[in-house]
């Protein structure tokens, strides 16, 4: 079995599994964001009254922190008090970051554990060995009635990344460029595992970025083997004692794809689908009126570190405005301590309080018709980021900083040496 089918079968009570069986799983953890207040009317509309375990759910008010209007204000408030007549300790609100990297900060995600969320980007946290996954309100809710949910078992998909990334590229070149490759529907309910030198070389943070967007393949989850790297980070935020699962050696994946990174240019998905990755020379001038460097794959205290360090003494373009949102409070204080947000406030970046911010186009940077943006969250479909008639690229934060000094679709190369190779998530 895969060591995700491990995962599956062992919530299920089940000594083994297969790809397309439908199982009943125990879920460890329950996450419901502040788009799903849906989630606790079914969970009314299905007649609960308690749930199941209060310290198995967690409730975060991140999507439109801090509220921007009033049924934004409205439902989070519906969502506060749910949570204290519940006894839900686990409530992350306004100004905690992106539910993808609090959950982690906070020791919520462990190897071998089913988390499911009201959101897609939940593969995120196959990094960690762990079963991420994005469900609706009325999937959330059974769980937070009875603790359980089905799953066809997912087929795997194995991408194979060998080749130390040149300076100046980063994880988020990687995933644009298999993006490119593979398409939007390579893995339509199959699970993807990465593998290879270059996610074994990866820092923490850099492996979330690809198991975050492995859903923008179609995936159900990912899924990279825990290393000592993860288990280490893991120990310092759970107290919770876990096992690491193994894939077995006569395991047949259902695909195999494999990537040689070591020439990878800075990529750039042109609008309107995050499949449109090109090498960025391949670009004529591209003038950019934002730039967004934050999101949950792209906010991360290196990522803010990397555009500092571009961004050193330049002043933003003044045709352009460069928008600064911490993936998390824990990224912004130590963004803070370390100088960076000084640095890209004084070169005239706009910083606003951690959370999604623009990347879902509701309110910190809309664009308005005819603009073009560039940023380092993981979509660019139409009205994503605000007006249907605007453009958006995506880049990595290396990129997104050369871009801000230049006002225009600029390769971060000679700007920067970095290793490719973070540091802390
Ligand atoms: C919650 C939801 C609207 C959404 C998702 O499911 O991923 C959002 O986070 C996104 O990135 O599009
Ligand atoms: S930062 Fe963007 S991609 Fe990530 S969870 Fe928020 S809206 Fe979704």
């Amino acid at each position: 079995m895969h060591a995700i089918e491990k995962v599956l079968a062992r919530a299920s009570g089940k000594r083994e599994v297969k790809p397309g069986e439908i199982i009943q799983a125990k879920i460890d953890l329950a996450e419901v964001n502040d788009l799903y207040l849906q989630t606790i009317k079914s969970f009314y509309e299905m007649k609960g009254t308690k749930v199941w375990d209060p310290d198995k759910i967690t409730f975060i008010l991140d999507h439109y922190a801090p509220a921007p209007s009033i049924q934004a204000a409205s439902n989070q408030k519906e969502m506060r008090e749910f949570c204290k007549e519940q006894g839900i300790k686990h409530l992350f609100d306004v100004n905690e970051g992106v539910c993808h990297q609090v959950m982690v900060e906070e020791g919520l995600v462990w190897p071998g554990m089913i988390l499911v969320a009201t959101d897609s980007h939940t593969t995120t946290h196959g990094a960690f060995g762990a079963l991420g996954t994005g469900v609706g309100a009325t999937d959330l809710a059974t769980i937070m009635l009875t603790g359980e949910l089905w799953f066809k078992v997912p087929e795997v998909i194995k991408i194979e990344i060998n080749g130390k990334l040149k300076s100046g590229v980063m994880a988020k070149d990687v995933i644009l460029h298999i993006l490119s490759k593979l398409g939007t529907d390579a893995a339509v309910y199959k699970a993807i595992e990465y593998t290879g030198e270059t996610v074994a070389e990866m820092s923490i943070a850099e492996r979330m970025v690809i198991c975050n967007m492995a859903v923008e393949m179609g995936a159900k989850t990912s899924y990279i083997q825990p290393d000592e790297k993860i288990i280490a980070y893991v120990k310092e935020r759970t107290g919770k004692t876990f096992e690491i699962l193994k894939t077995d050696d006569d395991y047949e994946y259902a695909a195999s794809y494999t990537f040689n990174v070591e020439d990878l240019k800075p990529q750039v998905a042109l609008p309107h689908s995050v499949d449109n990755g090109v090498d960025i020379d391949k670009i004529k001038e591209v003038k950019v009126d934002q730039v967004f460097i934050g999101t949950c794959t792209g906010g991360r205290l290196e990522d803010i570190e990397v555009a500092a360090r571009i961004i050193k003494n330049n002043k933003i373009h003044r045709d352009t405005r460069l928008l600064v949102i911490p993936a998390s409070k824990e990224v912004l204080e130590k963004a803070i301590e370390k100088g960076y947000m000084t640095t890209l406030i004084k070169a005239g970046a706009t910083f606003t309080s951690p959370g999604c911010g623009p990347c879902l186009g509701t309110h910190q940077g809309l664009l308005a018709p005819g603009e073009v943006c560039a940023t380092t969250s993981s979509r660019n479909f139409p009205g994503r980021m605000g007006s249907t008639e605007a453009d958006i690229y995506l880049v990595s934060p290396a990129t997104a900083a050369a871009i801000a000094i230049t006002g225009k679709i600029t390769d971060p190369r000679g700007y920067i040496e970095m290793s490719g190779k973070g540091g802390e998530a």
